[in-house]
C-alpha cells in the first residue's frame, strides 16, 4: 500500500501555504490575478519574486555559463517564447535540428547551431528563434539549479510570457512503452500534489500545479493518424529509479515482488499512468514564477511488466522523438496563431511526421 497524505498533512500544508500566500493577497483578489501581479510587469515581461536580484550589479548564470553584465540578455534572448526542456543533452540537440526545420528557421548563412552554454559542463542549451531547447539532467536537484537560473535567464532577457515544456521519458504504470503522455497533475512520492523544499532548515511544500488549459491543448495536437496513443493522466515523480520507483533490479531491493505489484496497482488506482523523477520540481517552480508549463513524456515500457529498459535503440529514439512532435505541433500552431510562422521565418515549416524526425535527427548526427 503506497503512502497517501494524512488529512492532518493536508491541514499543514494548507495552513502554511494559505497563511504564505494570504499575507501577499490584496482585497478580493483572485489567485490568479495575484499570481499575475507578483510574477509580470504589465508589458507581460517576467518579474522576479526575489527584490535581491534587481539591487545587485550583476548576475552570474554560474551553471548556464552566462551572467547580465558579460552578456547582452535582452538582445539574445529577448524574443523567445518557448522553453523546452529535456534530461540529455543530446534529445535537446535533436530538437533544435527538428524544430528548426518545422518552423522554417534559417540559420545565418556559414553558421550552426551552437551549445551556447558549452564552456559550463553542466547542461546545454540551443536557441532555434523563440524557441530554446536546455538539458536538465536527471531528478530534483539538477532541475531545480537550471529552474532558478532559466527563471532569472527570463526576466533579465525581459521575456514575455515565456511558456516552459518539459519533453521527458518515463515509466508507464498500466501503460504500454511508446504511449505519450501528457500530465495531468504532478505527485510526489506520497502522492501528494506539491514539491517539499527544505528551506533554512524548514520544511515548505509548493504546489505542484500544471496548466491544464496547456495540457487539454497539448492533447488536442495528438492526430488519428499517430500510430500510438496520446492521453493525459497523473504523474508520480520520485526521487530515485530504482527504489524509489519500485523496482526489483537496483543494487538494494528490501521488498517483495508482491510488494511491487500492490504498489503499483495503489498508484494506478489513484489514475497514476507515469513514473519520473522531475515533474513536482517543475511543475512547483514554474507555477511559483506565474509561468505557464506542461510536462510531455513517452513511456519507455509498462512497469506492470517489468523492470528493465530493454527497447533496442532504434525502437528508443523513435519513441523520444513522440513528445517533440506533440511539441512541435503546438510551437507551430502558437506562430501561425501570431502570425510569426510566417514573417519570421520566410516560409511555413513543414509538416511533421516520425519519418522526416529522423531524417532531421540523421542530418543533426552528421554534425558532430
Ligand atoms: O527527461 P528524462 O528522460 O531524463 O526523464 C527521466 C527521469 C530521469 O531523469 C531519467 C531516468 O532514466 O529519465
Ligand atoms: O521507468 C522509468 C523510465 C524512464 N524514466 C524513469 O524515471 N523511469
Amino acid at each position: 500500500m503506497p503512502p497517501t497524505i494524512t488529512d492532518n498533512q493536508t491541514h499543514d500544508f494548507k495552513a502554511h501555504y494559505d497563511c504564505a500566500h494570504r499575507s501577499s493577497l490584496q482585497d478580493d483578489e483572485t489567485d490568479d490575478a495575484h499570481v499575475k501581479r507578483i510574477t509580470r510587469y504589465s508589458d507581460g515581461t517576467v518579474k522576479l519574486r526575489n527584490s535581491n536580484i534587481e539591487l545587485m550589479d550583476q548576475d552570474i548564470l554560474y551553471h548556464l555559463a552566462l551572467g547580465s553584465e558579460s552578456h547582452d540578455l535582452q538582445e539574445m534572448f529577448g524574443d523567445v517564447k518557448f522553453v523546452c526542456m529535456g534530461g540529455t543533452p543530446k534529445r535537446m540537440e535533436n530538437f533544435a535540428h527538428f524544430i528548426m526545420n518545422e518552423i522554417g528557421y534559417k540559420l545565418p548563412a556559414g553558421t550552426q547551431l551552437q551549445d551556447i552554454s558549452a564552456y559550463s559542463y553542466r547542461y546545454s542549451m540551443y536557441k532555434v528563434g523563440p524557441v530554446l531547447c536546455v538539458s536538465h539532467g536527471m531528478g530534483t536537484p539538477s532541475v531545480s539549479i537550471l529552474m532558478h537560473e532559466m527563471i532569472k535567464l527570463m526576466y533579465h532577457a525581459k521575456c514575455k510570457d515565456p511558456v516552459f515544456i518539459r519533453i521527458g521519458t518515463c515509466g508507464g504504470v498500466g501503460v504500454d512503452g511508446g504511449t505519450v503522455i501528457i500530465t495531468e497533475d504532478a505527485l510526489d512520492g506520497q502522492l501528494r500534489n506539491s514539491h517539499e523544499f527544505t528551506i533554512l532548515g524548514k520544511t515548505i511544500h509548493r504546489p505542484a500545479k500544471l496548466d491544464k488549459k496547456l495540457a487539454r491543448e497539448l492533447k488536442s495536437l495528438a492526430s488519428p493518424d499517430d500510430p500510438y496513443d496520446t492521453i493525459i493522466g497523473k504523474t508520480l515523480c520520485t526521487n530515485d529509479f530504482y527504489e524509489g520507483q519500485g523496482r526489483l533490479d537496483g543494487a538494494f531491493c528490501d521488498f517483495s515482488e508482491n510488494e511491487k505489484m500492490d504498489y503499483l496497482e495503489k498508484l494506478r488506482e489513484n489514475g497514476v499512468v507515469n513514473i519520473e523523477m522531475e515533474s513536482t520540481i517543475f511543475a512547483a517552480l514554474t507555477h511559483h514564477a506565474g509561468i505557464k508549463a506542461a510536462v510531455v513524456c513517452v513511456a519507455l515500457l509498462n512497469r506492470l511488466n517489468g523492470d528493465q529498459v530493454n527497447a533496442p535503440k532504434e525502437v528508443m529514439n523513435e519513441w523520444q522523438a513522440r513528445p517533440q512532435i506533440l511539441v512541435s505541433r503546438y510551437i507551430r500552431k502558437v506562430l501561425t496563431h501570431n502570425g510569426q510562422l510566417k514573417s519570421l521565418f520566410g516560409h511555413q515549416g513543414s509538416i511533421k511526421s516520425p519519418r522526416r524526425f529522423k531524417l532531421v535527427q540523421q542530418e543533426s548526427q552528421a554534425h558532430e
